[in-house]
């Protein structure tokens, strides 16, 4: 809703009433068109003001509302209405003005911002464009190009950049609507004709037409798929080149589109689901609101390779000291020196001061006795760890919480070192660890939720999106990525090249295919996994690799090109060939065709024309079904952890809301009878058998994704 208040006499206070962002629901809207009749009917009032309570103007439209039937006022004449006012109005900007808070803004004749406002327009992160006029009168209002980067980003600004670019006309450290107030009382009366954006010319740089172009092809480049920011490109085009009204048509159609696209629905549920990930549980019933964090103010960070030279430079950004540990004296002076540069570099790119006095840098474990909460990093090899945390148990002082950064290593062994075993977790950190946005928070049987607790509150003051899982070989990513990878091997010996499972991925709109994700990330640190597990090993009888092991189907060839020293990127050899190593141009091997070929025919594998549909299918719906048995297994607590670790952690592209989400949107039914069929097909490779869980969603009506976890308590239960 909205409050009406009289002030000073002359003004009208309209207070935006909508805990906790203020958007812009039904009742609010019908609060603001109720309020401004009033305003205009009164013969004292003489202007308006605008604000939102709590210091928040506004966080746009409801996006819950989004998903059912719109009801209550429409945004679009509510803000035609207010710019059409005869009385000035004035928007007191406090906190955030962004999406439809921003385009009501944009309605009204002034805007007067505090001075650690941030205002943008996001719509495009969830799939939209700003479609209540906003794609119209921003560029009106600060120019084509300025106009541009904000609608296709989405970037918020700060009040500073805002008045810089003319989208707000002043900016205050004192109290925004008191300011406001007296601003709206000084303009009372004067004339409105040059305040209505609407009206404004849309001012175009001579060389527009190359402008939109260079800005179309940019957006199709990093859009990876998603429609929204080409049609905001679109709309705003359409400013440039159309009177306001035929404009505002365009963006009508263009908006249309979008709202009723799956994009936007999978950006929404996305939405939701970054928060809901905070919400965490564990499945002994401890929950994120009944577990306390305890404060840290001290950590260390034990091993200073990629890794752990990322994670020192998050913790140190974000103003934590930091003990950085490395045992070999060579490594520790590399290291300073790489996180030195990382911290400069970013200090410079966020225009601050360089943390480098946040870190003590040693080279022995005792360093450490003093702080809150210790990181490991070392290598991943798990007698090697073990060690680190015998010694972090008996050097720490009581209470210091024990990390582990495993990628997938069991956190209970690692627990069991230690004389506080409920004072271990995972936080399992992505590389490169100061940029990756996921953090996943792996709770072990003997893992207290103070623990967890603590952090995925750390993980969150370090700027991460934390998801709190439980422990599992891989816990969810990784687990997850298992049966995807195993399939795109399959596929090459069935008669597919790289090039062609990663363009069928890369156009589902990953950031990169399988493959050259792998070559990326290094295919020794699998093989070595594989050999530590007995898998990648020739059988002892004939010296060949076979594709049966454990009774299961395996494909040796990614063992194979290890053998031949083909790691990847860092060797300039793997699944593709690279210029030099380290170059990251990806480039067809023909030798990898040849050995591909040799590998068929000693195996007697005849290659098959596979299409576009089976590579998805196999690889998606595979990684699906284990995302189920995740969820039945109650590793994650629900579809959101699992969607929010992939499109942050493994760039599973975010308009199409995750791995679980992409799966309602095919239809459970047909995902498990895919499964189905490729199972028949190939009844030795147990990934391919649909879980349980999945078959009971199927058996329950395939309920929508926000009711699964009924359905999820209901399997446990029975277990
Ligand atoms: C048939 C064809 C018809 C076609 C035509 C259709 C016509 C429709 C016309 C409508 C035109 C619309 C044009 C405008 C669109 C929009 O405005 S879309 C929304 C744009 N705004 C945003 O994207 C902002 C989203 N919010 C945020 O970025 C952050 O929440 C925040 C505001 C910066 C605050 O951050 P923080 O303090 O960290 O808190 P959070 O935890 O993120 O949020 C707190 C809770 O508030 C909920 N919430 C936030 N914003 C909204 C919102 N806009 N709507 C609803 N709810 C919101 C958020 O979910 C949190 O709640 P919980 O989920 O319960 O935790």
């Amino acid at each position: 809703m909205a409050q009406y208040t009289r002030v000073s006499g002359s003004v009208g206070l309209i207070t935006l009433q909508s805990p906790p962002v203020n958007a812009l629901s039904a009742a609010v809207r019908q609060g603001i068109v109720d309020s401004m009749q009033r305003a205009l009917s009164e013969p004292e009032v003489k202007s308006v003001v605008i604000c939102g309570q709590n210091g928040i103007f506004s966080g746009g439209a409801d996006i819950k509302e989004f998903g059912g039937q719109m009801s209550g006022p429409p945004l679009i004449p509510m803000i035609h209405a207010i710019e059409a006012a005869s009385k000035p109005v004035v928007a007191a900007i406090e906190g955030i003005a962004l999406g439809g808070g921003l385009e009501l803004a944009l309605g009204c004749h002034y805007r007067i911002a505090h001075s650690k406002a941030r205002v943008g327009l996001p719509e495009v992160t969830l799939g939209l464009l700003p479609g209540a006029g906003g794609s119209q009168r921003l560029p009106r209002l600060i120019g084509v190009p300025a106009a541009l980067d904000l609608i296709t980003t989405g970037r918020y600004v700060t009040a500073a950049e805002a008045l810089k670019f003319g989208l707000v006309d002043q900016i205050t450290d004192h109290n925004t609507v008191n300011v406001a107030v007296k601003f709206a009382q000084r303009v009372a009366g004067q004339p409105l004709d040059a305040r209505r954006i609407s009206t404004y010319p849309c001012l175009c740089p001579p060389d527009v037409d190359v402008l939109f172009e260079e800005v179309m092809q940019r957006v199709r480049r990093t859009a990876r798929g998603a429609i929204a920011p080409i049609a905001c490109v679109q709309a705003v085009r359409a400013a440039a080149t159309l009177p306001y009204n035929q404009g505002m048509e365009r963006e009508r159609e263009l908006m249309a589109t979008l709202f009723t696209s799956g994009q936007t629905r999978a950006l929404q549920y996305f939405f939701f689901a970054q928060r809901a990930v905070g919400r965490w549980s564990m499945p002994s019933g401890a929950r994120w609101d009944t577990s306390k964090p305890r404060p840290v103010h001290k950590a260390a960070v034990i091993g200073l390779g990629t890794m752990g030279r990322g994670i020192t430079v998050a913790l140190a950004q974000a103003g934590f000291s930091v003990v950085a540990v490395e045992t070999q004296e060579k490594q520790l002076m590399e290291a300073k020196q790489a996180i030195s540069g990382m911290l400069e570099r970013g200090a410079k790119r966020r225009g601050v001061a360089p943390a480098l006095d946040k870190i003590n840098y040693g080279c022995n474990i005792q360093s450490v006795a003093d702080v809150d909460l210790v990181i490991e990093a070392v290598f991943e090899d798990m007698a090697l760890k073990k060690k680190v945390f015998q010694q972090l148990s008996a050097v720490c002082k009581p209470g210091t919480f024990l990390c582990s950064n495993t990628s997938g290593l069991d956190i209970d062994q690692l627990a069991c070192q230690t004389r506080n075993p409920e004072l271990v977790v995972g936080m399992h950190f992505f590389a490169p660890a100061h940029v990756m946005k996921l953090l996943e928070v792996v709770y072990g049987p003997k893992s207290s939720p103070l623990a967890v607790a603590t952090a995925m509150q750390l993980g969150k003051k370090i700027g991460k999106v934390s998801v709190a899982v439980g422990n599992c070989r891989g816990f969810v990513g990784n687990r997850m990525l298992k049966p995807y990878l195993e399939q795109a091997l399959f596929l090459l010996e069935e008669g597919a090249t790289p090039e062609f499972v990663d363009q069928v991925l890369e156009e589902f709109g990953f950031a990169m295919g399988v493959f050259r994700m792998s070559d990326l990330s290094g295919l020794d640190v699998g093989w070595k996994v594989r050999m530590a597990d007995g898998l990648a090993v020739p059988n002892p009888t004939t010296g060949q690799a076979t594709r049966l092991r454990q009774g299961r189907r395996y494909s040796p060839l990614g063992d194979l090109l290890c053998e031949q020293g083909r790691f990847g990127q860092k060797t300039g050899r793997g699944w593709y060939q690279y210029n030099k190593p380290g170059s990251q141009v990806a480039k067809p091997d023909p030798w990898l065709h040849s050995f591909l070929d040799e590998y068929r025919a000693r195996h007697t594998l005849v290659a098959r024309r596979i299409d576009h549909q089976e590579v998805l299918e196999r690889c998606l719906y595979s990684m699906i079904n284990e995302g189920f048995r995740i969820l039945e297994d109650g590793i994650a607590a629900g579809p959101e952890d699992i969607d929010v670790i992939y499109v942050f952690g493994y760039s599973w592209p975010r308009h199409r809301g995750g791995p679980m989400f992409y799966a309602t949107t095919v239809g459970l039914n047909k995902v498990l009878e895919r499964l189905e069929h490729y199972h028949q097909a190939h009844p030795d490779v147990p990934s391919l058998q649909p879980c349980d869980l999945l078959r009971k969603l199927v058996g329950s009506g395939s309920p929508p994704i926000q009711k699964w976890r009924e359905v999820i308590k209901k399997v446990r239960s029975q277990l």
